[in-house]
């Protein structure tokens, strides 16, 4: 029977492309592994039973299959991140079925959760197969998430009541309150008890595999590894594999629909500020237009991805034109020195063009890492999840960044944005921070290379693996968890 690890990422293009490529990487340094991919399907949708190894960029990788999930009808109003843990918690009973299934042909050595699937480990513990959890943020967030336990123990205050504060975690900056995500800021939220809940499975667990490399997190890392960011001793094992990115960030694919690459050709070299927001960033239409008044105050080219809220709703698709939303004039003024794209551009490649100097980021991790192996300098505009704690990290500790500043509710001036991306593309502090950026690209390298830590972590972990015998009887179909869920 061959070993085969499962994989089972979160609903959504990001979760499912990091695990893909984190699959690939395991494969090759373990050629003789299997991998099997189980994938959710978004709610209210019919099992597309096309995708192969092809639709995943795995056609080198014929050890990898991939399994669907059947759908699950279920209201599509709850928020997206509830959304997704109530289709995992929902989908467990099928899981249960799958690990069954695949444990009657293989020995199962391990199962890699993402961190939003974590409700999975009530079907993970009652079999004797070690879980581990791939993190698919950086070290230092998953500092901060696995200090909320011992948060919440020692106060019964919401950290809302405490926004001046800041929190002390060994290996980071002193962190703003302000700044934690918002889903963990009330203790009574349906979102606080959830991530609580996250982070008491990822200390359990065999351990977590982190989307990171010591190049741009050392310190963090060793705090991590070494205990003392949780005293009381419950800190699970970290691997730090990183910087796992999608397979054309690391090329200069030309998957050009839009035309952004042919029109980055005719660019001079490392002039163009690239203004893009992760797969669910929108602006208000007076913050679209604040940013066309900043982007043409400041000066420079730009290439910006524009997503605008919806007018009828996410579903509706009723989506103002381009000319409605941007200033008068602004796309004829600016033409041959700006490209407006509508919704959604290649950026990987696009930060990998010799004609990139610049990026406006949301701050997602995946966008952080891509321009950090291009050695892109970055402006940091978060807007939801972690990415103000991926903001604070970025500008003041690995000082890759410069901050924007914004009003209480969020709202970003065109003056604001319009100095900061002049700084990042012509001052000498926008010069020290290309300069360091660049060095992290090299590190970054360097990490994956031979020899490098993120593959000595990746080693780490299969010797991990190897260790754990074949002990799969407790998925037999008379397993106390199975009738559980008959
Ligand atoms: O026009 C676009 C916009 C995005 N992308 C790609 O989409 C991915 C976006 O990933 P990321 O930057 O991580 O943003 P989100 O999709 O917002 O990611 C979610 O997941 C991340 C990893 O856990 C978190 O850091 C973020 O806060 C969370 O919002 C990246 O690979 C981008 O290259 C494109 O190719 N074209």
């Amino acid at each position: 029977m061959k070993d085969t690890i499962i994989l089972y990422p979160a609903l959504g293009s990001g979760h499912l492309m990091s695990m893909v490529e984190l699959g690939k990487l395991i494969l090759t340094q373990n050629p003789s592994l299997s991998i099997t991919i189980l994938i959710l399907t978004p709610p209210n949708t019919k099992i597309n039973n096309n995708n192969n190894n092809n639709t995943f960029g795995c056609e080198d990788f014929p050890s990898i299959t991939f399994h669907y999930i059947p759908p699950i009808s279920f209201p599509n109003t709850l928020p997206p991140h509830i959304l997704t843990l109530e289709l995992c918690r929902l989908s467990n009973h099928h899981v249960h079925h799958v690990l069954q299934s695949i444990s009657k042909t293989s020995n199962l050595k391990a199962i890699v959760l993402d961190f939003l699937n974590y409700s999975t480990t009530h079907i993970t513990s009652t079999i004797d197969t070690p879980t581990y959890f791939y993190y698919t943020s950086g070290a230092s967030t998953l500092s901060v998430f696995l200090q909320l336990p011992t948060i919440h123990k020692k106060s019964n205050r919401s950290l809302k009541e405490d926004s001046h504060m800041h929190l002390r975690i060994p290996g980071l900056p002193a962190i703003p309150v302000a700044d934690m995500p918002e889903e963990v800021k009330d203790r009574e939220s349906q979102s606080y008890q959830v991530y609580l809940e996250i982070a008491t499975s990822m200390r359990d667990s065999d351990g977590v595999i982190i989307n990171t490399f010591d190049g741009i997190e050392g310190r963090a890392v060793r705090a991590l590894s070494a205990g003392l960011c949780l005293p009381e001793g419950n800190t699970p094992p970290v691997f730090c594999i990183g910087p796992v990115v999608s397979g054309s960030a690391k090329t200069t694919g030309r998957d050009d629909e839009n035309g952004c690459l042919s029109w980055l050709d005719s660019q001079p070299s490392r002039s163009v500020v690239l203004l893009s927001f992760g797969s669910m960033g929108r602006f208000s239409r007076s913050q679209l237009r604040e940013i066309a008044v900043g982007l043409e105050r400041s000066g420079q080219r730009f290439l910006w991805v524009v997503r605008s809220e919806l007018g009828g709703g996410v579903d509706s698709g009723d989506e103002p034109s381009l000319e409605e939303l941007l200033p008068e004039g602004l796309l004829e003024k600016t033409e041959g020195k700006g490209l407006v794209v509508r919704n959604w551009a290649p950026q990987a490649a696009i930060l990998n063009h010799d004609s990139v100097g610049g990026f406006v980021t949301h701050c997602g991790w995946n966008s952080v890492l891509e321009a950090i192996i291009c050695g892109v300098p970055m402006v940091a505009w978060p807007l939801y999840a972690e990415q103000k704690l991926n903001k604070v990290i970025l500008v003041k500790e690995m000082k890759v960044a410069l901050e924007l500043n914004n009003e209480s509710n969020g709202f970003v001036s065109g003056t604001e944005l319009g100095e900061r991306v002049k700084e990042l593309m012509e001052s000498e502090r926008g010069k020290e921070i290309r300069e360091r950026v660049s060095k992290m690209k090299v590190s970054a390298k360097e990490a994956r290379g031979g020899g490098g830590s993120s593959l000595v972590a990746l080693k780490k972990l299969a010797e991990s693996w190897k260790e754990h015998s074949c002990l799969n009887n407790n998925l037999s179909p008379n397993s106390p968890f199975n009738l559980h869920w008959q």
